[in-house]
């Protein structure tokens, strides 16, 4: 079963997605959107440490390895952690239609357990866009790229400006990243260079 809410399914005017001009090109690794994010953030000691890199046209690879500190019953990964990385793997796709974009919908399938130790090769790509919705699906298999599924996601994102992460941010991490000339350079040229 995947991708059966109605939520989750195009409008018949939906679009097929386009690759930015600018994105990142397939192979290359795209780093952390932030460094304090519990997906993808270096600075957080016990997060998914998740690694994204481009695919061909608006699709996306990544490499999660399940660590003691992500366990939900002994020795295997809590749901909710790998639901974490098919959202961030999902949210990595922004990056190809340089789109700012928050998850609005994630439904998650869990079809195998996933020991401690285990790195999860997740798969990502885009299948629809209307206005600001964009549709998209994800895998996560075990032990390579073709190994066993183990979850499966289907997803909405919904565009936003960067006013909705300063709008809704607690004020300290927002003057921080604020101050990382980085960070808001590359979130603000999201914005005037579509
Ligand atoms: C200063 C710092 C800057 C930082 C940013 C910098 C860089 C970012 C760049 C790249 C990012 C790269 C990688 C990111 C990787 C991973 C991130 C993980 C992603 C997350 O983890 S992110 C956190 C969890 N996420 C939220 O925290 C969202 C909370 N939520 C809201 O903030 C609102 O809810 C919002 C904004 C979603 C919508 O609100 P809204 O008012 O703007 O729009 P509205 O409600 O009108 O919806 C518009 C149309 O979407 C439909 N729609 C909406 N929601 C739906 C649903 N659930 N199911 C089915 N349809 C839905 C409506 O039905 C309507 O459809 P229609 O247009 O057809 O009527």
């Amino acid at each position: 079963m995947s991708g059966t809410s109605p939520g989750l399914t195009p409008p018949a005017d939906a679009k097929q997605p386009a690759r930015h001009a600018d994105a990142p090109a397939p192979g290359e690794l795209l780093g952390a959107h932030y460094d304090q994010c519990f997906g993808c953030g270096g600075d957080q000691p016990h997060g998914l440490h998740l690694a994204a890199r481009a695919g061909e046209g608006v699709s996306i690879t990544a490499e999660f390895t399940v660590r003691p500190e992500h366990q939900g019953a002994p020795g295997l990964a809590h749901g909710g952690v790998l639901a974490t990385a098919l959202d961030e793997t999902l949210g990595s796709l922004n990056w190809l239609l340089r789109t700012i974009a928050v998850t609005g919908r994630l439904e998650t399938d869990f079809v195998r357990p996933v020991p401690v130790g285990t790195t999860l090769h997740l798969a990502a790509e885009v299948t629809a866009v209307a206005g600001r919705k964009i549709y998209s699906t994800a895998t996560g298999r075990i032990g390579a790229p073709d190994g066993p599924v183990a979850v499966r996601a289907d997803a909405l994102f919904i565009e936003v400006k960067v006013d909705h992460f300063i709008d809704h941010g607690r004020e300290e991490e927002i003057r921080a990243a604020m101050e990382d000339p980085d960070q808001i350079r590359r979130a603000r040229a999201f914005e005037v260079n579509p």
